[in-house]
């Protein structure tokens, strides 16, 4: 087997009661894009905090290089960070921010110049040096912690949450711009969100946390079309979900009796397919079709709202048992000049876009 560049193994970490990390376990490459997303609580900084030796675990090892660094401190781990709340030193200009972790390691003067002026044209902030912080906005601070970050060429780069203080507009443009840093430098970057079109974004892969572990790891397309779990379902696009009887299996793929009598062949069945008769049908709403005219396999629903989103109209729908399932269609869609709320319609699925859940 070909050695990790960095590796996560076996990380638990358990504060009193609260086990924040309960079993953490992943090989990242060289200048791979990680990023671990999941909702507040999951264990997502604190696995971040341990890689950079904030914090010990309680149990498990990090390698860089097949090197543990849990016997080396925090500031000689050569590890970038970028915190949401790291902030600036205040009294600093732009400049000596900077040159911050060269000094601590002792670099030439003359170097430090140079360096600090090209971490500066890295992030877009040439001829900021002079300036304080505090006469900067917000998305450029964050840009100076990126620059005083990878100043000294850390081969790792942490970032957690670095950008949910700005606001959308200006958090596009940085994910846009942190992207291209990663692709000029080749740095590996481990990145915290809790926001799944940032990690869609920017990520290589993502890992996505639940309760303290990791639900799947994989590329933003691959979650979106293979989820392994329920949660990774509902956490990486837009999704709808309904109960379902299994009343068939076979090769992975389901025969579901929906709510109604409908009747569905040939769904990818995922987690735990061994026994159990009740399942959680997942559709995404753009691969829903709408239509007055009954649809075989398809769900007779009533109209409820019909919102247009720009590109993509939203319609609301309700089924006689009371679910509720959103279909996007594109602006312009021939189904919606048809429609108005209150109308009776069908919603038809492909049976392989769908995915069941036991
Ligand atoms: N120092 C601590 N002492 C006690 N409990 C902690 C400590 N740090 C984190 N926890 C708990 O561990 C769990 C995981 O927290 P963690 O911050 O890693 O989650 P997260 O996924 O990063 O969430 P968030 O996005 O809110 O930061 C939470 O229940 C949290 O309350």
């Amino acid at each position: 087997m070909t050695e990790a560049f960095l590796s996560i193994r076996g990380i638990r970490k358990i504060y009193g009661q609260v086990t924040a990390v309960k079993n953490v376990t992943m090989d990242i490459a060289e200048g791979e894009f990680m990023t671990f997303l999941g909702p507040s609580g999951s264990g997502k900084s604190t696995t971040l905090y341990i890689l950079a030796g904030f914090q010990d675990p309680t149990e498990g090892d990090i390698l860089l290089k097949g090197r543990s660094l849990l016997s080396t401190p925090s500031h000689k781990r050569s590890i970038g960070m970028v915190f949401q709340r790291y902030t600036l030193f205040p009294h600093l200009t732009v400049g000596e921010n900077v040159a911050f972790p060269l000094r601590v390691r002792r670099t030439p003067q003359a170097e430090i110049a140079e360096r600090v002026k090209a971490a500066l044209r890295l992030v877009r902030l040439e001829g900021f040096e002079d300036r304080k912080p505090a006469l900067m906005s917000g998305g450029q601070q964050q840009r100076v912690a990126l620059a005083r970050a990878l100043v000294y060429n850390p081969p790792v780069l942490l970032m957690d949450e670095p950008l949910s203080a700005l606001d959308k507009k200006l958090r596009e443009e940085i994910q846009f711009e942190i992207r291209r840093i990663h692709q000029e430098t080749g740095v590996t970057i481990l990145y915290v969100t809790h926001d799944q079109e940032e990690a869609l974004r920017l990520s290589d892969r993502i890992a996505v946390f639940s309760h303290g572990e990791i639900d799947q790891i994989g590329s933003g397309q691959e979650l979106y079309a293979n989820p392994a779990t329920h949660f990774v379902a509902g956490f990486i696009g837009d999704s709808n979900f309904i109960d379902a009887q299994v009343i068939g299996r076979r090769e992975g793929k389901a025969r579901l009796a929906l709510p109604g009598g409908t009747i569905v062949d040939g769904v990818p069945m995922h987690a735990g397919s061994a026994g159990g008769t009740k399942a959680s049908l997942l559709l995404r709403p753009e691969r829903l079709s709408l239509s007055r005219a009954q649809i075989d396999a398809g769900l007779a629903v009533t109209i409820s709202d019909i919102t247009f989103l720009g590109n993509n109209v939203e319609v609301s729908t309700r089924t006689a048992s009371g679910d509720s399932l959103s279909v996007r269609l594109p602006f312009g869609h021939e189904a919606i000049s048809h429609l108005a709320r209150g109308d009776q319609a069908w919603l038809g699925f492909e049976a392989n876009s769908a995915h069941a859940f036991a």
